[in-house]
């Protein structure tokens, strides 16, 4: 049984300018104990598929289920399997921190859960801060309570939209130590995100949505791999051979051109020199995530094949 799984998912509203499908068939699964991102550009569908999953929104045709409760049909189990860290900051500002984490448990019908929540505190760097008023916090801190309100009733499947928002690095450093710890211990982690070095370094397989349809998915090494094995990046004033062309990003001065291997590599230096083109400060790389998501996006790239439903090893 897949901890999550998403069947035929579309979502149509209806707006000023006619009817407009956020969401367009969307279907993938997600197995127990995977680490699986989710990434779009802005208005890609992300939000709309999350709401759908946490019951905040109706698919218009199509079927969502969490640990095999449909979000619908069966909306209490589902919410129960879930912990869902939100984007914003909504607090009682009258509460502690502990007391806040109580009440929250109340929702569930979890109780006597301070041994969890202590734990809960420990992980997101919280422990001395278990008696402040949730008003005395800073916006940092009151992010780490928002993940630690998702995660009371030990739900198995994690959701986090966007957890690392302007969010500063020793908070990203605690909360992805954490969140990875209770993924090593079995829980489901489904990340949306912007900072593309995060997903490659947590993810174990990555869907990529664009416009409301799946693009690419698969395991992170292979869109990796797929995205041809190096990257060159150079400076240059002069317009770059059509071969080139095709397959380069340029922004300003600045060109990157993927290759495959090594004698790609040459092949390209070779085609510069050909073509007479100066160029100055180059760099090999290795392709990163944010090369194979541009490409991707841009539909320069072969995406990765067809979602594939593979189940992480
Ligand atoms: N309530 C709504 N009514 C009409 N259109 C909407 C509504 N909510 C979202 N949309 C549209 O649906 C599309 C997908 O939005 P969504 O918020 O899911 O994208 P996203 O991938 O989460 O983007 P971002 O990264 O900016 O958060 C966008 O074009 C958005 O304008």
């Amino acid at each position: 049984m897949p901890a999550i799984s998403f069947q035929g998912v579309t979502k149509v509203y209806q707006g000023g300018q006619g009817p407009f499908r956020a969401l367009d068939g969307v279907s993938f699964d997600i197995a127990e104990g995977e680490f699986f991102g989710l990434l779009g550009p802005n208005g890609a569908g992300k939000t709309t598929l999350i709401s759908i999953l946490a019951g905040l929104a109706r698919a218009t045709e199509g079927r969502v289920t969490v640990m095999g409760h449909d979000v619908v049909s069966d909306f209490a189990q589902a919410r129960h399997a879930l912990g869902i860290v939100p984007q914003e900051l909504v607090f009682d500002p009258f509460f502690s921190v502990r007391e806040t984490l109580r009440i929250q448990s109340g929702y569930f019908g979890v109780r006597h859960n301070d041994d969890w929540i202590d734990e809960v505190l420990a992980g997101l760097g919280l422990a001395d801060k278990a008696n402040a008023n949730m008003r005395q916090l800073s916006g940092g801190m009151k992010r780490r309570v928002l993940v630690a309100q998702a995660l009371v009733h030990r739900p198995p499947v994690i959701v986090l939209d966007e957890p690392t928002a302007g969010v500063d690095v020793e908070l990203r450093q605690t909360l992805w130590q954490f969140v990875a710890r209770l993924n090593q211990q079995g829980h489901t982690v489904l990340l949306t995100t912007h900072y593309l070095e995060e997903a490659e370094a947590l993810c174990g397989r990555i869907a990529m949505l664009k416009r409301g349809q799946i693009v690419a998915l698969d395991r992170t090494s292979n869109l990796l791999h797929a995205a041809g094995g190096s990257m060159l990046r150079f400076k240059t004033d002069d317009a770059l051979p059509p071969a080139l062309q095709a397959r380069a990003r340029v922004t300003g001065r600045i060109a990157q051109v993927s290759a495959r291997d090594a004698a790609d590599v040459e092949a390209v230096l070779a085609q510069l020199r050909a073509a007479g083109v100066r160029v100055e400060d180059l760099e090999i790389g290795r392709a990163d995530l944010e090369d194979v998501f541009l490409a991707i996006m841009q539909g320069t790239a072969t995406p990765a094949p067809a979602p594939r439903q593979e189940v992480p090893a």
